[in-house]
């Protein structure tokens, strides 16, 4: 064991020197597997010769010999299926965990990891989080207590004398936490051991604020990859959800940052896991409202081994099952639908009285074309009375305004497109001096086309005569699923059909778009009414002061009982000037000092709309780690993500500045209370909040938002 400090307890020595002395045992079993396992692929490779040499003797053999060669062929070849080759973990990094009971059968160690292996000789055993029954005592029990758990019919007792999360880097144990102790080795290979409070605990280790009103607590300043995996630290509330029987449908509630996506996702490796047959990757699906998430829950799922799963962005999804289920190639798309009009068409008041008006008796001889569907459709939008209704059952939700913009814009997409109109013109004159098509970026653009919202509209009203006619799914997660519309629910309803094997993770508190229609008619239309709902309560992502501010914004829209938050923190800085330039300017400064000082922190700006982030980027645009991001396209590489609250759902920064909490932007309403939760609740480590001009009324009155460069 390389240079061990002098200040080491002699408890903490020991317990390095017996989790290394357990690496280096496990490693020594894994050579010797696979130095066997290599041996068999030259067996393997030898029966197959022999099959060959069989199947060309079966081509010239005498009719009497035939029976001997052909029970010769089925013995290789039943060898041949015996010698498949069973994976082995990796040896970089074999397990996370090791357990250690004591039971009436004496000691035993269990190492947990991705990949079960054993050598019973060596006192080697890595068990599958996913599926081993021991797990359970790992996930439900704390070192010291006594446990008592049934596996199978069989009661099993003891004591759990270990229990110690573990990081192997390249086949080199450089962590261990367990009870008082938190142990690092730094490249040097010295080992030290790390104050241990909360946040430390839960994040890999962050230090306190590297100098009084500055922006960084030390979380960057070394590699942060190399956190404990969130597998290793799920509570005994998750994993409960997550080994929730794969037949039945589960709703995982609870506040920002809870761990709902690591829940949903973990419990996918489990169904995938338990039951590969009946839930093939190829059949799963994750759906989520936007790009980011996708590119995210793609990066958690790999580690998972789920990394077949499609994860769709719900407009991607919506497309792609449109067209299998109208056996269409493509569809012409609005290039944007105006807002006010999105949020109708996903409006629950508009699937009760779309359902009333299109009713269509089920088995009736006419097939519903998309183009029967389409103007049916068109029809409604543009009904002035049926829309002024809507309006009325939503209570407020939709402003009037919206019947005028829904007809007008119906209207342009109902026009005939130019390019029909001129069919007789020479087609190079129907094209601008620049190559576009005339139409394009004038309101004629819109004709001919549907709006992405339209999409599951029209799949409702067909599977309202018949069949939908796409794929079915095997199991779906719907992650932040308070922003799907309740058509969208009732296609994915329609997916399922009798395997109603789904996960649903989201939090009313960030819905951002449309009227939400709430939980019992979400699972109402999914046909899952009967769903387990789990309630996490723990807010793991954010320190003390951030959940707080959280509450604070959301005001008496906050739940009762909000999740405790997992650890304390730095607190909310806040900063007021008396106008934008000298804010950015300000702000632009912070982040280029943080950048220097913690060159490894992922540093999130997340402005009200996407103008803003654009004209905030231009401070610091030319600095290289700089990165304006407004579809998506996170890299989730160390530099600062210049974004907008749109683009942030499900994710997180270590450090997060908000630079323009304004009157203007967040104004005390309800759509602005949650949209501005949404911005706050995406820092793990330190939140700093930016104003200039008007400050908005939701952080005026928060006790400690005094600006303390203003005194
Ligand atoms: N038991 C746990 N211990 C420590 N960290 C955890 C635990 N569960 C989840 N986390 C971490 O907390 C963070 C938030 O988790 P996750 O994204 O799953 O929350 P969420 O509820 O889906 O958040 P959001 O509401 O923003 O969508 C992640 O970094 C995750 O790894």
């Amino acid at each position: 064991m390389a240079g061990l400090e002098q200040e080491l307890s002699p408890e903490a020595l020991a317990l390095i020197a017996e989790e290394e002395a357990l690496l280096s045992r496990v490693q020594d079993a894994l050579a010797e597997a696979r130095r066997q396992a290599a041996e068999r692929t030259l067996d393997t490779q030898g029966l197959m010769a022999q099959l060959q040499v069989l199947r060309d003797d079966a081509t010239t053999a005498h009719a009497a010999d035939l029976p001997h060669v052909f029970t010769q062929m089925n013995e290789v070849r039943a060898m041949l299926e015996r010698q498949e080759t069973v994976p082995l973990p990796d040896s970089n990094a074999p397990y996370f965990a090791h357990l250690r009971l004591a039971g009436p059968t004496g000691q035993r160690d269990y190492l947990l990891g991705r990949t079960s292996f054993a050598n019973l000789a060596a006192g080697v055993r890595v068990i599958d989080w996913r599926f081993a029954p021991v797990a359970r005592v790992f996930y439900n029990y704390e070192e010291g207590d006594s446990f008592e758990e049934y596996f199978g019919d069989r009661l099993s007792e003891g004591e759990v004398e270990a229990r110690r999360l573990v990081i192997i880097e390249k086949g080199v144990l450089t962590r261990i936490s367990t009870g008082p102790h938190l142990l690092q080795r730094d490249p040097s290979g010295r080992w030290h051991a790390r104050g241990r409070d909360a946040s430390s605990v839960l994040s890999g280790g962050t230090g306190t604020a590297a100098r009084p009103g500055a922006l960084g607590v030390g979380q960057g300043a070394t590699r942060t990859e190399d956190a404990f995996g969130v597998t290793a630290l799920l509570d005994a509330e998750q994993y409960a959800a997550v080994s929730t029987g794969p037949d039945q449908p589960l709703l995982v509630l609870g506040s920002a940052g809870s761990g709902k996506t690591t829940v949903a996702l973990h419990r996918l490796a489990k169904v995938a896991f338990d039951d590969a047959k009946k839930y093939p990757q190829a059949r799963t699906k994750v759906v989520v409202p936007e790009e980011g998430l996708a590119r995210l829950t793609r990066r958690l799922l790999a580690p998972l081994g789920l990394g077949k799963v499609s994860v769709e962005t719900l407009d991607a999804w919506s497309l792609s099952t449109a067209r299998a289920a109208f056996s269409v190639p493509g569809l012409k798309l609005a290039p944007e639908t105006p807002a006010l009009v999105s949020r109708l068409k996903r409006h629950p008041m508009l699937r009760r009285a779309l359902a009333a008006r299109v009713a269509v008796p089920k088995g009736k001889a006419q097939p519903l074309t998309l183009e029967r569907l389409r103007i049916r459709l068109a029809d409604a939008f543009m009904d002035r009375a049926f829309l002024e209704a809507v309006v009325a059952d939503a209570h407020g939700e939709l402003p009037r305004t919206v019947v005028d913009e829904t007809v007008e814009h119906t209207k342009l997409q109902t026009a005939v497109p130019l390019e029909r109109q001129y069919r007789d013109y020479d087609p190079d004159s129907l094209v601008t001096v620049d190559g576009k098509a005339i139409e394009s970026d004038t309101p004629d653009a819109l004709a001919g086309t549907l709006d992405f919202d339209d999409l599951p509209i029209l799949m409702f009203l067909k599977a309202q005569r018949g069949a939908l006619g796409a794929d079915r799914l095997a199991h779906v997660v719907l992650d932040e699923a308070e922003d799907f519309s309740l058509f969208e629910l009732f296609v994915v309803g329609q997916l399922l059909g009798d395997s109603r094997s789904c996960t649903l993770a989201g939090d009313e508190m960030q819905q951002t778009t449309a009227g939400f229609a709430g939980w019992s008619a979400a699972l109402d239309e999914l046909g899952i009414r009967d769903a387990a709902t789990c309630r996490l309560q723990v807010s793991y992502r954010c320190p003390r002061p951030v959940v707080e501010l959280a509450q604070h914004v959301l005001g008496t829209q906050a739940p009762a009982s909000p999740a405790r938050p997992g650890r304390e923190g730095a607190p909310v800085g806040f900063h007021h000037f008396p106008d934008e330039a000298q804010a950015w300017l300000f702000l632009g400064d912070a982040l280029r000092d943080l950048v220097l000082r913690e060159p490894h922190a992922s540093v999130g700006v997340i402005a009200s709309s996407r103008e803003s982030a654009q004209s905030f980027h231009r401070v610091i645009a030319e600095m290289p780690w700089a990165r304006l991001v407004l579809e998506g396209d996170f890299s989730f590489e160390p530099g600062v993500d210049v974004t907008d609250v749109d683009n942030v759902k499900g994710l997180e920064f270590d450090y997060v500045v908000l630079p323009d909490v304004t009157a203007r932007a967040y104004p005390a309403d309800d759509e602005a209370r949650r949209r501005l939760h949404v911005a706050v609740t995406r820092s793990s480590h330190q939140l700093w909040v930016a104003s200039s001009a008007v400050r908005s009324p939701l952080i005026r009155t928060f006790p400690g938002a005094k600006d303390p460069l203003q005194g």
